[in-house]
């Protein structure tokens, strides 16, 4: 028996549609499983900056697996004992943030894939990833069911993107507006010109090479450059920002029913 085929991987490589995403960091298996059925196509299980730990990603691919929305596993960083960790509690798409070089690029590669492409260590037997070892094939079919999606967000990443997007083993790049609009000086202010030229160029790259893009963005305009240039999958918001918002709404709703006079919702909480 193979290892289970990679749904998001094969829709990216052969529909044309857009994958709508969601950000999840609450760190819950509960409320990961409340936004796998909402009707995403994918959800992004944060571990760089949801308070996410090995175990806790575990407990939510298991909570996540009666839904379609599949669930992509963002690290903190790219190091190959984390992505050995994260594959072999089944994790099957991993997206790595702040890829700048090609050569960074190559060794995620190599880490995401069993010798003699990659240097993954064998282990998956004691993990989620092979339902702990009754997937015989496992080892043997991993490689293609893996998914690596590379983040640029750094003015250095867009200048080697192209080297990047070249890299055997890359098999989509996310955009992430937020930290390449910090690093180039824009910080907060992701819809600035400059920064939305750049991510439209960058999408017009990817596209270029043949490979799926991606964005994370809640601002409407880049939205809607987003769906005009054409990415493949997509997330505009966060659970987080879904339940601070909609609890302040609650709120508000009540005093004001309640007539008592008080101060307005502070910082709701929006997209962060
Ligand atoms: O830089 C970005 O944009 C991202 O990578 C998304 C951020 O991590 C964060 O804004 C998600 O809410």
């Amino acid at each position: 028996m193979p290892a289970p085929v990679n749904l998001f991987k094969k829709a990216l490589r052969e529909e044309t549609g857009l994958l709508t995403g969601l950000w999840v960091a609450l760190a819950n298996p509960h409320s990961a499983e409340i936004c796998a059925g909402a009707g995403f196509d994918w959800i992004l299980i944060d571990a760089e900056h949801g308070p996410n730990d090995i175990p806790l990603i575990a407990a939510q691919l298991a909570a996540v697996t009666r839904h379609p929305a599949h669930p992509v596993v963002r690290l903190p960083v790219g190091e190959p004992w984390m992505i050995k960790q994260a594959l072999d509690i089944g994790a099957q798409t991993l997206m790595i943030p702040m890829v700048e070089t090609a050569e960074q690029a190559k060794m995620l590669a190599k880490a995401l894939r069993y010798p003699p492409f990659g240097i993954r260590g064998m282990g998956a037997s004691l993990g989620r990833a092979s339902d702990f070892g009754r997937v015989s094939d496992y080892a043997d079919t991993a490689n293609d069911e893996v998914c690596l999606i590379a983040q640029i967000e750094s003015r250095l990443g867009v200048e080697n993107a192209e080297a990047i997007l070249a890299t055997e083993g890359v098999d989509a790049v996310l955009i992430g507006p937020a930290d390449l609009s910090a690093d180039m000086g824009y910080r907060g202010k992701a819809t600035v010109p400059e920064v939305m030229e750049t991510v439209e160029a960058l999408i017009g790259k990817i596209k270029a090479s043949g490979k799926p893009a991606g964005i994370m963005t809640g601002d409407a305009e880049m939205i809607a450059l987003a769906r005009r240039a054409g990415v493949r999958f997509m997330a505009n918001g966060t659970d987080t920002g879904l339940l601070a918002r909609a609890a302040a709404s609650m709120a508000a709703e009540m005093r004001n029913a309640g007539g008592a006079a008080s101060a307005p919702a502070k910082g709701a909480g929006g997209y962060s």
